[in-house]
């Protein structure tokens, strides 16, 4: 028991560093928003100053500004100073980022504290060295005696102050005025108003605070941190989210004391795993950095969405994405060019160019998982490492390039592995779990002595007898290594970049854009994610394999988790929603041409990572775009600017209201008059709230059947509860086959469609591209693998029918939100068209349209039910409604009142006593009603 027993005396110390982190963390992310992943490199400025001081020098954290010589100074001052610095960089750090960020998207603010935990670190580097320091202790020494065993007096004094100091800053937090009003704004911001205290107030008061606590922690902690270097204090963060996270990153309390549990079970596994022989070998390593992983994804796969995450609801909006289009004139340029710079330059400049082409491939992988799908992931270089680390054991036994593609399919299945919670876990969560994912690889893959030793020599490639091996005697880049390099990267760009501009692009677009409506049309969202995940972790292996081969042995340090941040942050810089941008990227990145360059010319080597770290706050802050995408806004300016005076605002085309012939046709296995849809005793309920109580309706081929209701009366409630998009009772039947338990891309695929009465349109997506992603959900049997080599493909007949039919020809290239908003609604209709529906179900798809279009969308309805559709439209124009519908359903509170021809309905006295506003008990009677089947007219 004794040893346990020392064990968690010790725990509870390092449970008091990872605590006070994670309570900061909370505050600052209450305060605004930000999760601040720099926590732990920001606490690593005043330790320095704190350190200096007890040493006699007197350090301004500034590269470049000496020290100055102040004689040793007395404990209580260096501290008050320590924290003084803590105090101004918390003030920098809200003014300058956080502030212009409060309203910025979820990534530009991860992005932004990566961007400062970099900067941070680089410059802490440059002013205070590398050398490890081992710290004093302040708290008294010595040890004393509990329950029969001697304990480190310091660890207990500090860990008891961080508890007291813990308690009484959650005190502040839930009493004070300025505490309620942080809890109130995280909320919502205006709440904040009602205590007369700005937002600005709030921000600076949770930075200052939590900085100056963290810093004091961190001083009194003293030798319990270990050793100090510029970096190892920057992943303490990682434990810190996951107590952050037990606290839901709102409760403090939950915060202080997941940190000191996490801290125990850490030191107690430490303790099994060095004196137990039971204990696996290939385990021992890397537990510190497991335990906080394995915390993270259970608390959010069990409390997943219900974390209060502020800026929940808003869209992660990226950059507009620039859709590559290969020509082959561009790529022969490319290519030429390419081969001048691997056959005109040499030694370390060529080297840079090798090497900034393979990092372009990782670059490329972000590209597809951030720019493309919206997925944070900061474990690409992990995953690089670990394709490496195959290349390395596999290398002598197998000829190339077969541990190459080996190396990147590894990479590939731990990349969807990793990839898992984004199924559940989406945003700033999501780049937690990749960051612990990254420590975890860094720590227990590629620093287990178990996997990698000296001799994981990576041996050079051969080709049919070719030696393509990057060293020669003193070369130290070989010409046929940089021309192997640069094939494999331009093969790779050409493929990826024709699965971008495909089908299973536009579907990757339209998960990034709205996830919701990406079901809606039949698109299996999980899977989206999971194949970018997979592509994405197969590009970070094959840059991986290849930057291996270009070091001759695997080395830690080339796939470390800060690597990882600047490959992030170059592709940040560069333009992280365009193809092009990975190239900028790899260009910019550690060791690349643009590096090489700057330090061989102009001594900038050193300040390389301080550049960078700067360099992406500055695109965070100013240039969401990147260079590339900079570049490319411009031109595209430039051309508008051209075109203008030939085009009159094609986007409000006039209705052609005078066609002649039926756009659509019906398909020969569609029978009209057949019951296309059957609900029976559908129920929803939103906590007490009872939405939809028992509808039963019915639907045939060809007919257009109206559900009228006064507002709130849960006819958006029914449609979402029958296209599986809210969680409901009773039965859904879909031509005979109960669809109930199906989700909602399976609802949608098997002609059960919908549109939305709030639009859900893909931004990111053309016109066009908006109704094609529907239609191509149909043809998916190897659509990623065919989209490789074949992408472009001609709109089929469906989708420019359904273009044609509602007047969106004209608009095809146009973004959607350039639309009218009537004209937004008619394109979620032609969008859900081209989903070939056997039902389609049209929330108040005649919102915002003028009468004489109103008129006009009727007519189109006759179209639509003609070829067999079975319409149910929802909508408050009665006009339209009485005018199109064959029968009408009229529901109020949730439960039907009546159903009928349109005449029959506007005499109804209950209908107009619902519509009026009259008595309604005599509603409680009312019995669900059974549909009446009715002739089709017209047809
Ligand atoms: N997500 C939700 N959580 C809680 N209550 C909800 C939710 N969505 C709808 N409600 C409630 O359910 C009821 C039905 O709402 P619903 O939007 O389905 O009505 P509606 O007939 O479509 O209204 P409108 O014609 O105004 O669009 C309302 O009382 C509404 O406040």
């Amino acid at each position: 028991m004794t040893p346990y027993l020392l064990f968690l005396f010790l725990g509870l110390s390092l449970g008091a560093v990872y605590a006070s982190m994670a309570l900061s963390i909370t505050l600052t992310y209450q305060g605004s928003g930000v999760i601040n992943f720099a926590a732990g490199a920001m606490a690593t400025v005043p330790l320095y100053v704190y350190d200096d001081l007890r040493n006699g020098l007197f350090s301004l954290p500034l590269p470049g500004v000496p020290s100055m010589e102040v004689g040793e100074q007395p404990v209580w001052l260096a501290i008050l100073l320590g924290i003084a610095v803590a105090a101004v960089l918390g003030l920098l750090v809200e003014v300058l980022i956080s502030r212009p960020l409060r309203r910025a998207p979820v990534l530009a603010k991860v992005v932004a504290a990566v961007g400062v935990m970099l900067t941070i670190q680089a410059c802490v580097a440059l002013k205070f060295g590398s050398d490890a320091r081992s710290l004093t202790a302040v708290l008294p020494t010595g040890t004393m005696r509990i329950a029969g065993i001697q304990v480190p007096t310091d660890r207990l004094w500090f860990a008891g102050i961080v508890v007291l100091a813990g308690v009484a800053l959650a005190i502040w937090f839930r009493r004070s005025r300025v505490g309620l009003a942080v809890q109130a704004a995280a909320e919502n911001q205006r709440a904040a108003e009602f205590a007369r205290l700005s937002p600005n107030v709030l921000g600076i008061v949770t930075w200052v605070v939590s900085s100056v606590f963290v810093a004091l922690s961190m001083i009194l902690a003293g030798p319990a941190i270990g050793v100090l270097t510029p970096g190892n204090m920057t992943l303490l963060v990682v434990p810190a989210l996951a107590a952050a996270l037990i606290g839901r990153m709102s409760s403090l309390w939950a915060a202080l004391a997941g940190g000191l549990a996490m801290g125990v079970l850490v030191a107690e596994l430490q303790f099994l795993s060095q004196t137990k022989t039971w204990w696996p070998e290939w385990a021992k390593q890397g537990l510190t950095d497991a335990v906080p992983f394995v915390v993270i994804v259970v608390v959010l796969f069990v409390v997943g969405r219900s974390i209060p995450m502020r800026g929940d609801d808003e869209q992660l909006k990226l950059p507009a994405v620039r859709l590559p289009r290969n020509r082959p004139l561009v790529i022969a340029a490319l290519l030429v060019g390419g081969v001048a710079l691997v056959t005109l330059t040499d030694g370390s400049y060529r080297f840079g160019v090798i090497n900034s082409l393979a990092l372009s491939l990782i670059a490329l992988s972000l590209v597809v998982l951030t720019g493309m799908v919206g997925q944070i992931s900061l474990a690409q270089a992990g995953l690089a490492g670990a394709a490496g680390l195959v290349v390395s054991k596999l290398g002598t036994h197998l000829p190339f390039p077969l541990p190459m593609i080996i190396g990147a399919l590894v990479a590939m299945v731990i990349g969807v592995l990793i990839g898992l919670p984004a199924l559940r876990i989406r945003g700033a969560q999501l780049a937690v779990v990749t960051l612990a994912a990254a420590v975890v690889v860094q720590q227990f893959v590629l620093g287990n002595r178990l996997f990698v030793s000296t001799e994981n020599a990576i041996p050079d490639p051969q080709l049919f007898g070719l030696d393509l091996g990057v060293r020669e005697g003193t070369t130290i880049a070989r010409v046929p290594f940089g021309l192997l390099v640069l094939a494999v990267v331009a093969v790779t760009f050409v493929l990826v970049c024709n699965v971008i501009r495909s089908g299973t692009g536009r579907r990757m677009l339209a998960v990034r854009s709205n996830e919701r409506a990406a079901a809606s049309v039949g698109i299996n969202v999980s899977a989206v994610k999971l194949t970018a995940f997979a592509l994405a972790s197969f590009l970070a292996g094959l840059g991986g394999t290849l930057i291996g081969y270009s070091r001759g042995v695997l080395s830690v340090e080339s796939f470390g988790v800060l690597v990882g941040l600047s490959i992030l942050a170059v592709a940040y810089i560069g333009g992280i929603a365009s193809a092009s941008g990975a190239f900028v990227a790899g260009a910019m990145g550690a060791v690349g041409i643009v590096f090489v360059i700057l330090d061989r010319n102009l001594d900038l080597g050193p300040y390389y990572s301080v550049i960078t770290g700067l360099g992406l706050l500055l695109a965070v802050l100013f240039n969401p775009l990147g260079v590339a995408g900079g570049i490319r806004a411009e031109y595209d300016k430039l051309r508008a600017r051209l075109r203008r005076g030939r085009r009159q605002d094609p986007l409000v085309p006039v209705r052609d209201v005078t066609r002649g012939d039926p756009v659509l046709r019906r398909p020969a296995t569609r029978t009209i008059g057949e019951v296309c849809l059957r609900t029976s005793d559908v129920r929803v309920t939103y906590g007490g709230v009872k939405a939809v109580d028992g509808v039963d309706i019915e639907v045939r081929a060809g007919e257009i059947v109206g559900l009228i209701g006064p507002n709130g009366a849960g006819k958006t409630s029914f449609i979402d509860a029958i296209s599986g998009f809210t969680p409901a009772t009773g039965t859904v039947e879909l031509g005979g086959r109960d669809v109930s338990s199906l989700p909602a891309h399976r609802r949608a695929r098997l002609g059960l469609v919908r549109t939305w009465q709030s639009m859900e349109l893909f931004d990111d997506l053309s016109v066009l591209g908006n109704v094609r992603v529907a239609d191509d959900v149909r043809h998916r049997s190897f659509a990623f693998v065919r989209d490789m080599f074949r992408p472009s493909r001609t709109p089929s007949g469906t989708v420019t029918d359904a273009m044609t039919l509602l007047s969106m020809t004209d608009s095809s290239d146009g973004r959607p939100e350039e639309l009218p908003l009537g004209r937004q609604k008619l394109l979620g209709v032609a969008r859900a068209l081209a989903l070939t529906p056997q039902v389609l179900l049209l929330d108040e798809p005649a919102a915002g349209l003028d009468t004489p279009e109103s008129i006009e969308f009727g007519n189109d309805l006759h179209q639509i039910a003609a070829t067999g559709v079975g319409c149910l439209l929802v909508d408050h124009d009665m006009h339209l409604v009485f005018g199109v519908c064959d029968r009408v359903y009229v529901i109020e509170f949730g439960r039907p009142i009546a159903v009928g021809t349109p005449e029959e309905i506007r005499r109804n006295p209950k209908v107009l006593a619902a519509y009026l506003g009259g008595e309604h008990s005599e509603l409680d009677d009312v019995e669900p009603v059974t549909p009446e089947p009715t002739a089709i007219g017209g047809l």
